[in-house]
């Protein structure tokens, strides 16, 4: 990042008032009638009525519109572990997102956690309160038996948008690039750096997406995950393939996809150099990918490429999952977000790339057009179709799985963010 523009950030997040969020009134203050029924004596009656019937929290409070997001900083971004303070304007920006994209209230909760138990229990406390949870940041392995742990503990959905969410959009990325390559899921040969939160979660979806394990090279620091390993844990053991090859450059060779979730900078030209006809490179890492976009297309100009970042085309990134994803769980008060539902928000947003794009797209990203194709695999995060398409996909799947407690509402498809409380 240029100078200017690592101060044009931080302008950004200080001005004109500290951060990015800020709390709004839903009810009016002015009078003593008015305070009288927001607090003493008034606020008592709802209090009465939720201990009464918990359900009566979605009556009365935010609960059914908010969610939690909550980190311990110990995966911010591809940044590392840099403690849970420092995570907050990550957080604070997935709250952004939720709100700007899917008209949902968020508060960001960063936890000191000496220990995943630590963690679960801190989270296991407060989960009544919220609507959903949405993990970020968290790093692998412990990422995994927390959000195994919390689902099991909790009665509203808990995501690890990291795991699922990535998934989830890479998979819809990937099954429409693979076909502008003119390849198939099924025959792909992929090679995946990373084999942490983002990466094992990706790989599993795209393997019940039609892509098959043993075509699949995971490498981790130490290098390619093969059977040969004795310090694997149990999910990077699933992906241990019986090979010869060692290392990133042993394993890109001829391969079709190369899906990047671990660190700055760590494909080279080379790399890219090594791999078949119209390789698929989704390089991403953010803030900085596995390699600079600009050096993949001068290396290999039939590259189909893709990375986390707004900047570039083709925006592989969880936030055109979790807002949309969350809406509709939200909206059919959904137990859990099941494989049912992952499944249904990747074919929505496959299916919404190949569709005309609005014009208020094209001018957000001031382009003449924006077709189907090499350089848009994808929706951008500006699509309001995104809250129609993916939310009500979403919602109708956790009907048709049993995991809805609200039939599919009948305010939808929601056209703009206006709509998310009913007529
Ligand atoms: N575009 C998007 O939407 C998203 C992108 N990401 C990106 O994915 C990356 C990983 O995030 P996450 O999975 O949450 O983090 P984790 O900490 O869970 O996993 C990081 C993984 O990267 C591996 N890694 C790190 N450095 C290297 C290296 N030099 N060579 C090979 N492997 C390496 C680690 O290896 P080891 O196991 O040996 O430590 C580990 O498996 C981040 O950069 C993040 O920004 C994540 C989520 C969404
Ligand atoms: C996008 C995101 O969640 C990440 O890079 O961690
Ligand atoms: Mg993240």
């Amino acid at each position: 990042m240029t100078d200017a523009k690592r101060q044009a950030a931080l302008d950004y997040h200080a001005n004109p008032i500290p951060g990015k969020l800020s709390v709004e009134l839903t009810k009016p203050t002015a009078t003593a009638r008015d305070l009288a029924l927001a607090y003493s004596p008034g606020v008592a009656e709802p209090v009465r009525e939720i201990a009464r019937d918990p359900e009566n929290a979605y009556l009365y409070t935010g609960k059914g519109n908010l969610v939690a997001v909550i980190s311990d900083g110990s995966a911010i971004l591809g940044l590392g572990n840099l403690g849970a303070l420092a995570s907050k304007p990550v957080m604070e920006g997935k709250g952004v997102l939720f709100k700007c994209f899917a008209g949902i209230n968020s508060v960001d909760l960063e936890v000191n956690a000496e220990s995943p138990q630590a963690f679960i229990d801190t989270v296991a406390r407060i989960a009544d309160t919220w609507g959903g949870i949405n993990l970020e940041d968290i790093k692998a392995p412990e990422c995994f038996e927390i959000e195994r742990a919390l689902v099991e503990q909790c009665n509203i959905p808990v995501f690890h948008d990291d795991q699922h969410g990535t998934a989830i959009v890479t998979a819809a990325g990937m099954l429409n690039a693979l076909d502008v390559a003119g390849k198939s899921l099924e025959s792909a040969r992929i090679v995946c750096l990373g084999a942490g939160a983002a990466a094992i979660a990706c790989m599993k979806l795209l393997v019940s997406c039609g892509a098959r394990a043993e075509n699949i090279v995971m490498l981790d620091r130490k290098g390619v995950i093969h059977s040969g390993r004795e310090d694997l844990n149990q999910y990077k053991a699933m992906f241990a393939v019986d090979t010869d090859k060692r290392t990133l450059d042993d394993a890109i060779d001829g391969a079709d996809v190369f899906v990047g979730l671990s660190g700055p900078g760590l494909m080279t030209a080379d790399h890219i150099r090594k791999m078949a006809d119209n390789p698929v490179v989704f390089a991403c890492t953010n803030p900085d990918p596995e390699i600079d976009p600009d050096l993949a297309r001068e290396t290999r100009p039939d590259v189909i490429m893709a990375t986390g970042r707004s900047d570039y085309p083709n925006q592989v990134n969880n936030v055109l999952g979790f807002p949309f994803i969350f809406r509709g769980a939200l909206d059919v008060r959904a137990t859990r977000i099941n494989e049912e539902m992952k499944v249904a928000a990747v074919h929505a947003l496959k299916d919404l790339a190949r569709e005309p794009v609005p014009q208020a797209v094209l001018e957000a990203y001031d382009k003449a057009s924006m077709t189907f194709g090499r350089d848009y695999i994808i929706p951008t995060p500006v699509d309001v179709r995104l809250l129609e398409r993916v939310s009500s996909a979403v919602a109708q799947a956790a009907v048709d799985s049993g995991v809805a407690r609200k039939p599919y509402p009948s305010h939808y498809p929601l056209k703009t963010v206006d709509e998310v409380y009913g007529g």
